[in-house]
C-alpha cells in the first residue's frame, strides 16, 4: 500500500493550520487536520505519520478531524502528537494504540527556592546524588519494593496513597491532574504479570526518552501568570518525564492482543493491525479503560516517588529549610471522558491523547483554584541541549483541539540515525562546554537522545503560540540533565 501523501493533497487553512480532507480516501470520516509551519509540514511527509493520522480519521464514532501537532512523528498505529475523540454515547471506540505503551507518560515541573548562582558551585554534586537516588535504565528497579496488596492500593490511590504513607506532601498532588489519581479504579483488571513488573519499578525514571533535568528559568514572556506559578528569572528548576515503567507496557501489550482477537466480532475491518479498538461500552473497552486507568496511577505515584527523592537530596545539598514545590504535572499519553460542544450539541467523548497534554483555557473546573484565573500549565520539553516551556492553555485550545495542544520537540530522526550521526562522548563534552552538567552511563544512550535527534522546540512552541493554542510563560535551559541507558 503507498503510504506516502502528496503535499498537493493537503489543503492550507492558515498559517498554522493545514487539513486532508475527508474525501482524501473514502474511509475516512472526518477529515484530518495538523497544527504546523509550511516549513515543519515538510518534515511531518518524511514519516508514515501523516498517513497514521489519515488512518485514525476512520476510527468508529470519531468527532470533528483526526488531528496532530507539530511534534508529530509515527508511532504505534497513531502517530506521536496525535489527538482523537470518539463520540461515547454513539459508536465510538476506545483503541490501546491511541495513548501508547507508556501508559500516563508525563512531564512534572519543581520550582526550587534556589537562584543560579547558589546552585551553580554544587551543581554536579546535586545532579549525581539525584542520579544515584532516582534508579534509571532499562527494567531497573529498588527504588523501593511493593507488597502485593501495597501495589494494588497505588493502582487504586495513585499518588495520593503514597502521601498517606509518609512521601511528598500535599501541595505534589494539588498540582497534579486529577489530583494524581483516577478515582473508583477496578484494579483487578490489571493483569499478574503486568503487576509483577510493576512491583519494584515506583520511584524509577525508566530509560532513553526519559530524563531528569536542572534547569534555570533564562526568560519569562508574562511576569503575571509566571508570579502565579511561582517562578522567577534565574530561579532553578527540576524537570521530570517519566511513566507507569513495565506495568503500563504490559497492559498495553495485553489488551491490544486481547482487543485484535475481536475485531471481526465488533464488524471493525482495520486499515492498519495497529489501531486495534474496542467499542467504547463493551466489556472489552470498559476492562481496558479500568487497566488504563490503574496504570495511569501507577505513573502518578511513579512521578510522586521521584519527586519525594528529589527533594531530600536537595535539601541535604542545599539545607533543609530549601523548598521544592511542585509547580504542576501533566499527562501526555492518556485517554480521558471530556464535555465538547459538537454541532450546537454537549456531547461525552473519550479523548485519546497520544504525545499529546490537554491545555485547558482559563476558569476550567479542572485546573487548580490557584490557577484556574490564567489557565492549565502545559509543560513541554524540548531536548538535553536546548530549553523546555512552560505555557498556559487557552480557550482556542478547547474549542478547536479538544483541549490539546503537542508534548514536546518530537523526534525528528529515529534512534539509529541519531546513533550514527553523533558520537556521545563527544556530545557529552560538548554540553558540558555549554554548562550542562551529564549523567548519563552510555554514550550510545547519550547519542540516541542528542538534541539533533529532535525538532527544534522553538519552532514547535510558536506554531501552537501562533494559533493561540496555548500563551507562552517562561522558557527554561538545562545545567544538568540525568537519563537511563
Ligand atoms: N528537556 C529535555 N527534553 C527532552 C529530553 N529528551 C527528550 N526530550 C523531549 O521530550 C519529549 C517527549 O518525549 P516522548 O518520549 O514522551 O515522546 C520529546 O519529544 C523531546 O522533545 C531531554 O533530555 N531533555
Ligand atoms: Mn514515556
Ligand atoms: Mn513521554
Amino acid at each position: 500500500m503507498n503510504r506516502s501523501i502528496s503535499r498537493n493533497a493537503i489543503k492550507k487553512i492558515s498559517d498554522y493550520l493545514y487539513e486532508i480532507p475527508a474525501s482524501f480516501r473514502e474511509d475516512m470520516k472526518v477529515p484530518a487536520r495538523i497544527f504546523v509551519s509550511e516549513k515543519m509540514l515538510e518534515k511531518a511527509l518524511s514519516d508514515n505519520s501523516l498517513w497514521q493520522l489519515v488512518n485514525v480519521a476512520t476510527l468508529p464514532g470519531i468527532q470533528k478531524y483526526a488531528l496532530a501537532m507539530a511534534d508529530i512523528h509515527q508511532g504505534y498505529g497513531f502517530p506521536i502528537g496525535g489527538i482523537a475523540a470518539v463520540d461515547i454515547a454513539n459508536e465510538g471506540a476506545i483503541s490501546p494504540g491511541g495513548i501508547g505503551y507508556d501508559i500516563n507518560c508525563g512531564i512534572r515541573l519543581l520550582a526550587s527556592n534556589n537562584f543560579f548562582e547558589e546552585v551553580k558551585p554544587k551543581i554536579k554534586d546535586v545532579a549525581f546524588s539525584i542520579f544515584n537516588a532516582v534508579p534509571s535504565g532499562t527494567g531497573k528497579g529498588g527504588a523501593i519494593s511493593l507488597k502485593t496488596k501495597e501495589l494494588e492500593k497505588v493502582l487504586q490511590k495513585g499518588a495520593r496513597y503514597l502521601l498517606e504513607k509518609g512521601y511528598g506532601i500535599k501541595s505534589d498532588i494539588e498540582f497534579c491532574e486529577e489530583k494524581g489519581a483516577f478515582e473508583n479504579v477496578d484494579f483487578t483488571q490489571v493483569s499478574s504479570k503486568a503487576k509483577k513488573r510493576g512491583q519494584e519499578q515506583i520511584g524509577t525514571l525508566g530509560s532513553g526518552n526519559h530524563f531528569l533535568e536542572i534547569q534555570i528559568v533564562d526568560e519569562i514572556f508574562d511576569e503575571k501568570a509566571a508570579a502565579i506559578l511561582g517562578l522567577e528569572k534565574n530561579q532553578v528548576t527540576i524537570m521530570i518525564h517519566c511513566g507507569s515503567r513495565g506495568l503500563g507496557h504490559q497492559v498495553c501489550t495485553d489488551y491490544v492482543h486481547e482487543i485484535l482477537s475481536k475485531q471481526d466480532e465488533w464488524g471493525y475491518n482495520l486499515v492498519d493491525r495497529q489501531l486495534a479498538c474496542a467499542p467504547f461500552n463493551s466489556i472489552e473497552g470498559q476492562n481496558y479503560l479500568q487497566a488504563m486507568k490503574a496504570a495511569a496511577n501507577f505513573a502518578w505515584a511513579n512521578r510522586h516517588m521521584i519527586t519525594h527523592r528529589v527533594r531530600e537530596v536537595w535539601q541535604s545539598v542545599f539545607g533543609p529549610d530549601c523548598k521544592i514545590s511542585t509547580v504542576y504535572d501533566v499527562s501526555h499519553n492518556i485517554g480521558k471522558c471530556e464535555f465538547y460542544e459538537i454541532d450546537g450539541k454537549r456531547k461525552e467523548l473519550f479523548v485519546h491523547r497520544k504525545g499529546a497534554t490537554r491545555a485547558f483555557g482559563p476558569n476550567h473546573k479542572d485546573i487548580p483554584l490557584e490557577y484556574r484565573p490564567i489557565g492549565q500549565p502545559v509543560l513541554i520539553p524540548g531536548d538535553m541541549g536546548t530549553a523546555s516551556y512552560v505555557l498556559l492553555g487557552t480557550q482556542k485550545s478547547i474549542d478547536e483541539s479538544f483541549g490539546s495542544i503537542c508534548h514536546g520537540a518530537g523526534r525528528a530522526m529515529s534512534r539509529t540515525k541519531a546513533k550514527k550521526q553523533t558520537k556521545g562522548f563527544l556530545l557529552r563534552q560538548e554540553l558540558e562546554e555549554k554548562g550542562i552538567t551529564v549523567c548519563c552511563n552510555s554514550d550510545r544512550g547519550l547519542a540516541e537522545e542528542a538534541p539533533i535527534a529532535y525538532k527544534n522546540i522553538d519552532e514547535v512552541i510558536n506554531v501552537v503560540t501562533g494559533a493561540k493554542l496555548a500563551k507562552k510563560v517562561a522558557r527554561l535551559k538545562p545545567i544538568a540533565v540525568i537519563k537511563g541507558d
